[in-house]
């Protein structure tokens, strides 16, 4: 059965990083999607801005909506200090197979989790089944369309404390609007826009910073 393009970066970076190194994984990956084949990683320019966000807020416990290939994931899990932790989602079992596979490749594997299934069921599990009580920081790369319920649903279960901070890709493709309405006219919420590109285009493209006011 052919190969999917997700084994076919995994491949790549079976190939070509360096086991146990991060950095040497997001290159490969970086490399692969801007020489063969485009993919949704959030990529190394706007993995600028997310790495720094990341770097700032130091995150005792941060939570992924959205895996894909691990790519993120190894970004952030290669920034945590000692003891902190990552949890991902992923419902698509194919690609968090692929995901599995790039994170232990990378050696982050300790500080990753990857929680297969939808957001929306897993979100309200985080307390009781895997032992969360607040979220540090929040990244959005899933369904863009779920950027909102999913913010709600995040308020709603009581994971956010004074301080959290939420990081949204692609707010302008394929864009999020209704989620820029929502969190950019809610008082809960200090905004910042950070405009970058589409990973591996020229296209333009934006993260937007929330952080949480308590
Ligand atoms: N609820 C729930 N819970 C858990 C989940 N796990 C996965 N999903 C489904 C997520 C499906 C992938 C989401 N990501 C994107 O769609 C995405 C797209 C582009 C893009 C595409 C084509 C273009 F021409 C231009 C830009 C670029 C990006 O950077 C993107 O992140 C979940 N959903
Ligand atoms: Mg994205």
């Amino acid at each position: 059965m052919n190969q999917s393009k997700e084994q076919r970066i995994l491949d790549f970076v079976l190939q070509n990083a360096v086991r146990g190194d991060p950095r040497s994984v997001v290159d490969a990956i970086d490399k692969y999607c801007t020489q063969k084949e485009w993919a949704m990683n959030v990529g190394s320019e706007k993995g600028i801005i997310l790495d720094k966000t990341v770097e700032e807020v130091n995150p005792s416990v941060a939570l992924e909506l959205g895996t894909y290939c691990g790519y993120s994931a190894v970004r952030i899990a290669r920034l945590l200090k000692p003891g902190a932790r990552l949890l991902t989602v992923e419902f698509n079992p194919e690609f968090a197979a692929v995901a599995k596979q790039t994170i232990e490749f990378a050696g982050v594997q300790d500080k990753v989790k990857i929680l297969e299934g939808p957001s929306e069921e897993i979100i309200p599990q985080l307390k009781k089944k895997y032992e969360v009580d607040t979220l540090d920081f929040v990244f959005l790369d899933h369904w863009k369309d779920r950027y909102t319920p999913d913010t709600i649903l995040i308020q709603e279960c009581n994971l956010l404390r004074k301080g959290s901070v939420l990081l949204a890709d692609n707010v302008i493709i394929p864009g999020a609007p209704e989620f820029l309405k929502y969190i950019r006219n809610n008082p809960r919420f200090q905004c910042t826009n950070y405009p970058s590109h589409l990973e591996y285009m020229k296209a333009e493209d934006a993260m937007e910073k929330a952080v949480f006011l308590g």
